[in-house]
């Protein structure tokens, strides 16, 4: 069975707070980072230099997810800043294998990230130069969105694609994940969960996160059994 993980997003923390909030959370796998240049994205929120001062105050690992044009001109410096992964959107890059081996070249894990409506299938050749690939399942762009079900089947194809080729490629969502709607992503194929409004919405963030831990781990470990 895949791990569960759970990665909270501190698109719903305190950005007045931003230590204070990370600490909330030192039992997450990773903390997500959303980086937005209102250009790819209509919403702006922060850029290097905040991240790498989230990453030296965070407990937990950085998982910064770039909602930014030109991935291939910027995404590179995230990934010299020393962070544990970095994401970069399919539809924002000229040459994504090539992206993909230099955030791994220089030390970071390497995920890429598609919107709702961008189909897998073009990708499934290159996912072995992937560690992760994340399935939106809100448009990309704010927090506290409802999960769109319409992203289930790609959640599903790319399961089958990744566990037919025995490649050890994680499947990330991010949008709208709750305890409820954590298990039909699971079921699906996801076992790595962006959640933003789910945790810091929550009155004991840390609770909520071993909540959702447990939710999707039960239903891995269901979907394996089947
Ligand atoms: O990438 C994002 C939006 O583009 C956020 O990470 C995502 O929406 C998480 O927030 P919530 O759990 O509230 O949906």
């Amino acid at each position: 069975m895949t791990q569960c993980c759970i990665n909270p997003s501190i698109l719903s923390a305190d950005f007045v707070n931003l230590e204070g909030e990370l600490h909330r959370i030192s039992n997450a796998d990773a903390v997500h980072v959303d980086v937005m240049d209102n250009h790819f994205v209509p919403n702006l929120t922060l850029g290097l230099p905040v991240v790498q001062r989230i990453q030296a105050v965070s407990p937990v690992p950085l998982d910064a997810h770039l909602m930014i044009a030109e991935a291939d001109r910027w995404a590179p410096g995230f990934a010299d800043a020393g962070l544990a992964s970095v994401t970069f959107h399919a539809e924002a890059s000229i040459a994504p294998i090539k992206l993909a081996r230099e955030l791994r070249s220089r030390g970071s894990k390497a995920g890429m990230a598609l919107r709702p409506a961008t189909p897998v299938e073009p990708y499934l050749d290159m996912l072995s130069e992937l560690d992760m690939l994340l399935i939106m399942t809100v448009e990309p762009g704010f927090g506290g969105q409802a999960f769109l079900d319409v992203t289930l089947p790609k959640i599903r194809r790319a399961r089958a694609a990744i566990d037919g080729s025995g490649i050890g490629v994680a499947i990330q969502v991010d949008g709208g994940i709750t305890e409820e709607t954590i298990t039909r992503a699971a079921e699906a194929g996801a076992n790595i969960f962006v959640a933003g409004s789910a945790v810091y919405g929550a009155d004991d963030p840390a609770a909520a996160i071993d909540r959702l831990r447990n939710e999707g781990t039960r239903s891995l470990r269901q979907a394996s059994a089947e």
